[in-house]
Parts: C-alpha cells; structure tokens; sequence
C-alpha cells in the first residue's frame, strides 16, 4: 500500500499572507486525516515563511497518522524533530534564498554528514529518508548513510510527463527498483498531481508514501479537501 501524506505548507502560505489564524494549520491537519491523508508532511524553512517552528510543535499532537518532517539538518531543526518526536524525518539538502527544494542530496560528498545525523535521528526513535535524484549512484551512497528511506525528487518527472510519460517515468522505476535490491524503502515527492500521480505509483515497485502539497492543496481550492484527497487517494488504488 502506499501512503499518502498532505503537505500543508501551502495552507501556512495563505495564512501567513494575513497574519492571524486564518486558514488554521491545525484544524487542516486533523481535516485531512478525516478526509483519509495516511500522513501530515510540513517542511518548514529557516524564513518561517510558511510553516513555523510554533505550528511544528502545535500540530504533533493533532496528527494521529503519520508525522512527517522534512528540511535541511541544522542544529535547529534537529532539536526541533526531536523533541517534537516525528515519526519521520526527511533530510532536505536546501540552501537559505531557495524558492522550493529543487535537487537531492550528493550523497556520496555528503556522507560523514549523513551518517552521523541518521544516526542521531535513528537513536531517538525516528524513522529517517533523504531526498534524492533518481540515480542509482547517489542511491547507493544513500545505503551507505544507513538511512531506512530515500525520498525521489520527482519535478523531473512532473516536468517531463506531459511530453513523454514513458520516458519521463524511466529514471525513477530503475531508481525504486535498484533501492528494493539494496534493501532501502522508496517514498516520492514534489510536484505530484492528479494529472501524474496514478502513472507514477503504477510503475514505482513498492512505493511506500507519496508526499503531496502544492497541486493538492491548490485543487482543494476547486474541488474542496474532502474531495481532493479522495481523488488522490484514488490514484493510489491497489494495482490489479
Ligand atoms: C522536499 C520537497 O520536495 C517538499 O518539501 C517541497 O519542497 C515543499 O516545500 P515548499 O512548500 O517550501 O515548496
Ligand atoms: N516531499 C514533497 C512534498 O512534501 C510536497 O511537495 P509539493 O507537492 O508541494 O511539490
């Protein structure tokens, strides 16, 4: 089965253009576990310009599913998740000024880095996944950290579906297939959408969650929240 967990960043966005309460990260939290979400996602950035560090620590108690955190592993964010207790944590290679994430990690330049905090994340009981390219290299240097999870950046494949699905799809069903023989779990995200989401989890071997915010939350402005989750949870049907 694969999970779908709501990226609520972009709810943080809009209420954070008003300041106030309005909408309310909380209640979007515990809506879209009502709806059906198997997991809430934030990310929150050093700018605070969506999700807080106060809103990290408000919404743990809410979520009955799945916690999942994600960011780059300053000394910050680590006290954060863990005293937070996330279930997971997604390490996110991001730079200060960047718009949204936009690569994965060099893992293999990377790798002392990741290893130690892997570790200090798995001590304290938290279930760890890297955010990387579709590249059996960079995959491999993933084993190496000790990670149980790597994170797919999918843009790529978000960006190229429109002009060739089986080309666009290519990289990311050889990169989930060698993670399964190497023995590390396959999650996914960035740019996901209705439009490309059922393809993807059609041809990802074992794909365990799908993280989802911007075309998730920008379609609940059409169709509702309700309503979005049930077609995205939809696209992750069980494969006959
Ligand atoms: C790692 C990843 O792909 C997501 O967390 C995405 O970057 C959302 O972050 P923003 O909402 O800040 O764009
Ligand atoms: N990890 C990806 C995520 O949480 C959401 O990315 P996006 O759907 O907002 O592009």
């Amino acid at each position: 089965m694969t999970r779908l967990s709501v990226n609520i960043n972009k709810i943080a966005t809009l209420r954070n253009s008003r300041g106030g309460n309005v909408p309310n990260v909380k209640d979007a939290a515990i809506n879209c576990q009502k709806f059906g979400a198997q997991g809430v996602t934030v990310h929150p950035r050093p700018d605070e310009r969506h999700i807080t560090r106060k809103d990290v620590y408000e919404i743990k108690p809410v979520v009955t599913t799945e916690f999942n955190i994600e960011g780059y592993p300053s000394e910050d964010f680590l006290k954060m998740v863990t005293e937070v207790k996330a279930d997971q944590v997604t390490l996110v290679p991001d730079t200060h000024k960047q718009l949204t994430s936009d690569h994965g990690w060099d893992t293999w330049k990377n790798l002392s880095f990741l290893k130690e905090i892997i570790s200090r994340l798995q001590e304290n009981g938290i279930r760890t996944s890297i955010f990387v390219d579709a590249n059996p290299k960079v995959i491999e240097g993933a084993a190496e950290t000790g990670t149980n999870r790597i994170e797919l950046y999918t843009e790529p494949y978000a960006r190229l579906y429109p002009l060739g699905r089986a080309e666009a799809i290519q990289p990311f069903a050889e990169a989930a297939k060698f993670a399964g023989n190497i023995g590390i779990e396959v999650n996914a995200g960035h740019d996901l959408s209705l439009e490309n989401l059922n393809y993807f989890y059609q041809n990802i071997p074992n794909l365990e969650e799908v993280s989802i915010g911007h075309a998730l939350i920008a379609d609940a402005l059409y169709m509702g929240l309700e309503t979005t989750i049930q077609k995205y949870l939809d696209c992750l049907k069980p494969k006959r």
